[in-house]
């Protein structure tokens, strides 16, 4: 990955999200950032960031792996003073995995210090990044987010929220925006919300996270999300008591979070978009037991995620719900994991076939998402070793055929296992099942929002499923030689 070219957009791959955690004005911000983060774990588990101020400086700790590794050394703890921090679980979408790109980012600007930490991906990075750096910025990172800092740093606005604001108007694609100064905590979200974003509090204190469940672990209580298009600045008053402002834009574009955080990202006790996950995929699971009856004697999950469609298979269909396959929970996500091999190495480390359950039975596998289909080949074939005399398998999405720009990790549409094989039974076969089925459009719209899509504007970003990209690939369509002319540095620093 170190080899990847600084500009080359397919070079680093995509991969699929991050989680950010900000609080302010809590004289445990750090620890209970760290605590935030672990419960954000499942969004990145490339990298782990932590940025604090203590009234006086900023302090910063970026590793590399898990929140867990480094951040419950209270020794690292003790190196992060402070009421206020920010920090951030990375999985790269743009920028490879090295340390220069670990969020959050940080700048010492003429406003004074700025820490960014960013969920999601811009569809104009590079094209921003060219402009940039054509204009004299030295940049220190692969990461798409840095644009912002060098937007912020250049804009002629005069308060570090103000120059915040309209660095963020010239970003395109998807966001959810921490950012940290000496004095204030800024939340943002992108104009129609394809990342969530929420706010709470502790102790009086605002906190705003990607998921709820970052607000459970510390007891925090939600308010509210921020809203698409919404700007949320916190600042610490003279007298010691904290202010909310919130912008909104003018003409709001109607929010369209990514379904997909319905399907897969999100942690099922999260609640996203006013919906409780686990709810929301156990609804997927009961209308896909409508769509795509079988006749079986047992229905088992490929856990972790298709457990809850499972559920809900099992209870619309009357067929027993039995944990057929035993994973091993030392072993990471497969879906995020930065390369092809390790990935396959991945699936086999993690599940393992429960016999008992299995032997001499009709099996229905249920899954939240065939991606590369790495995984269902690799999960029939032990399911029929284990001695199940059928396997069907019911997927609680639609085919994926297109990819990701706004900070989910799909591969490129080639790599994807809808568009590899002409047809449902060709696609069957190569993954070696009796049958195959996918959730419909419309059944994931029903489970998720209680009704149909909206063709003319639909309620979710669902472009995997059907091409409708929710704004401009700006990136993409820049002309072929533009797209090589930069510094390529590799390396892990
Ligand atoms: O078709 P593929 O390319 O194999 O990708 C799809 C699989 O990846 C995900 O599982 P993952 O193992 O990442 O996570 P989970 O344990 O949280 O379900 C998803 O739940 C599918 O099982
Ligand atoms: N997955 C994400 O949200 C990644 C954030 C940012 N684009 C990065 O690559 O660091």
């Amino acid at each position: 990955m170190g080899e990847t070219p600084f500009d080359d957009i397919d070079g680093d791959t995509l991969h699929e999200e991050c989680g950010v955690f900000g609080i302010l004005g809590h004289p445990d911000a750090a620890t209970l950032t760290a605590l935030g983060l672990h419960a954000l774990q499942h969004r990145g588990q490339e990298a782990a960031g932590l940025v604090c101020f203590d009234g006086r400086q900023f302090h910063t700790e970026k590793r590399m792996g898990l929140v867990g590794d480094h951040y419950t050394d209270p020794a690292v703890l003790a190196r992060l003073p402070g009421h206020m921090a920010i920090g951030h679980v990375r999985y790269s979408t743009t920028g490879e995995t090295a340390l220069r790109n670990v969020q959050p980012l940080f700048a010492e600007l003429e406003v004074g210090g700025i820490a960014i930490a960013h969920n999601g991906n811009f569809t104009n990075g590079l094209t921003l990044r060219r402009q940039l750096i054509a204009d004299g910025a030295i940049c220190q990172s692969t990461s798409d987010t840095e644009v912002v800092l060098h937007l912020i740093a250049r804009s002629r606005q005069v308060s570090s929220s103000d120059r915040f604001i309209d660095a963020i108007r010239h970003v395109e694609g998807g966001y959810s925006m921490l950012a940290l100064t000496r004095t204030k905590l800024i939340a943002a979200r992108d104009p129609i919300g394809i990342r969530p974003l929420v706010m709470g509090e502790l102790d009086g204190k605002p906190i705003f996270c990607s998921e709820t469940c970052a607000l459970d672990i510390i007891g925090a209580r939600y308010i509210r999300d921020v809203e698409n298009g919404e700007v949320v600045i916190c600042e610490i008053q003279p007298d010691g008591s904290i202010s909310v402002e919130s912008r909104k834009a003018e003409n709001p574009t109607p929010e369209r979070l990514c379904l997909f955080e319905y399907v897969y990202f999100a942690r099922p006790d999260s609640v996203v978009g006013g919906r409780n996950v686990y709810t929301a995929r156990k609804a997927m699971g009961v209308n896909l037991a409508r769509e795509a009856p079988v006749a079986a004697d047992v229905v088992v999950p490929v856990p972790d995620g298709g457990t809850p469609a499972a559920i809900g298979f099992a209870q619309e269909s009357g067929i027993p719900f039995e944990l057929g396959i035993i994973r091993n929970h030392y072993v990471g996500r497969t879906f995020i994991e930065p390369t092809q091999q390790i990935r396959a190495f991945g699936v086999k480390l993690k599940h393992s076939a429960n016999r008992a359950m299995i032997e001499g039975k009709r099996v229905v596998l249920v899954d939240d998402s065939i991606v590369r289909g790495t995984t269902s080949v690799k999960i029939v074939q032990m399911i029929r070793d284990a001695g199940a005399t059928e396997v069907h398998i019911r997927v609680a999405s639609p085919m994926i055929f297109y990819p990701d720009f706004y900070g989910i990790d799909t591969p490129d549409a080639e790599k994807l296992l809808a568009n590899q094989h002409e047809s449902l039974e060709a696609m069957c076969r190569f993954i070696g099942a009796d049958s195959l089925a996918f959730l419909s459009l419309d059944g994931l719209y029903h489970a998720v929002g209680g009704e149909a899509r909206n063709d003319a504007s639909p309620q979710f970003t669902d472009h995997y499923f059907t091409g409708d990209y929710p704004t401009r690939l700006r990136d993409r369509e820049a002309p072929a030689s533009n797209v090589h002319h930069l510094a390529v540095m590799a390396g892990n620093g």
